[in-house]
């Protein structure tokens, strides 16, 4: 495929970008101490453009627009598929240059590793205590994951959701830029959040979804009617085409970032090190809190 820009790629691309501008989402509330942006991202290596239209993007314009801003990668997650120690170790780094390389900035934001901080899990124990098990066994990603694997799914597959409600709830975030595949588990942690607050007092804000607009990440997937190509002059074949390059011109710099960042092991373990010392000092008096409430305390 040619690599460079044909005018008509270009034309494209600003119709690609106007559209984006169109679609924006509504301009996020002041900076403010009471407000919290959390969100996470599974070690999935290099980010596919899903990855980066549905959260990356926004979470970059997010740490200008919010005081206090924790971006997680979830490598617990990661495991409720199969993984190998090696690849996954790898992949933790990879999806951290990446992330750099896109421009989260630690400066701005919490750039941490989820299994580094260990009240996730004892709070996901207390949240999967108050769960029904048909609610989870409902879920579309639970059916949809364990209809394609051909296998029953594993419990944690099936709980996950809930861990993702204590990554969110144990910095008693407000606010949760997610794409659209989350709507039912940011459902459910709303429904914990208020769950808890009913029997244990008010304590947990209820979170609220920052949802990423997908319309443009659908036009790059070239899944717009054929009047639609039209519209913007391309033939279906030649829209592909122009799609293509044009995401080739944006993400070139990205991947050059990223080969550089990836040479410094050190440098991205450092990263990952400070951000999740800075998110457990967040975390315990939180989780302490909860220990109070639920009794242990
Ligand atoms: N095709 C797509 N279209 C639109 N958005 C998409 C697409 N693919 C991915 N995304 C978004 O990218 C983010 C990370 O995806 P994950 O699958 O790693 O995302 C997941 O597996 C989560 N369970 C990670 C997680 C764990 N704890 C959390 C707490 C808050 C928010 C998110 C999390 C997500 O925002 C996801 O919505």
């Amino acid at each position: 495929m040619a690599l460079h820009i044909t005018r008509k790629a270009r034309g494209c691309w600003s119709f690609i970008r106007a559209l984006h501008k169109a679609t924006a989402p509504a301009p996020a509330p002041e900076k403010d101490g009471m407000e919290r942006i959390f969100s996470g991202i599974q070690p999935t290596g290099i980010p596919h453009l899903g990855n980066y239209l549905g959260a990356i993007e926004s979470w970059v314009k997010l740490q200008d627009e919010y005081g206090s801003v924790l971006y997680s990668i979830v490598d617990l997650h990661s495991i409720t598929a199969p993984q190998d120690p090696a690849a996954l170790r790898q992949s933790i780094l990879d999806m951290t240059a990446a992330l750099l390389a896109c421009g989260i900035s630690p400066e701005k934001s919490t750039l941490f590793q989820q299994s580094q901080v260990s009240e996730h899990t004892q709070l996901s124990w207390i949240l999967t205590c108050m769960v029904r098990l048909p609610r989870l066994q409902h879920l579309h990603q639970w059916k949809a994951k364990t209809t394609t694997q051909k296998h029953d799914g594993t419990v944690g597959l099936l709980t996950y959701p809930v861990l993702q409600a204590a990554d969110i709830l144990l910095y008693k975030s407000t606010h949760v830029p997610v794409g659209e595949d989350q709507v039912q588990h940011m459902e459910l942690v709303q429904d914990l959040a208020q769950g808890f607050n009913k029997k244990y007092g008010e304590f947990f804000p209820v979170p609220k979804s920052i949802l990423t607009d997908i319309i443009l990440k659908k036009y790059y997937m070239c899944q717009v009617s054929v009047s639609e190509h039209k519209s913007a002059g391309l033939d279906t074949a030649r829209y592909k085409l122009a799609v293509a390059e044009a995401v080739i011109e944006k993400f070139a710099p990205i991947k050059g970032e990223i080969e550089k960042l990836k040479m410094d092991k050190g440098h991205l373990e450092k990263v990952l090190q400070i951000g999740s010392a800075k998110a457990k000092e967040l975390a315990c008096p939180v989780y302490q809190e909860v220990k109070k409430l639920v009794g242990f305390l």
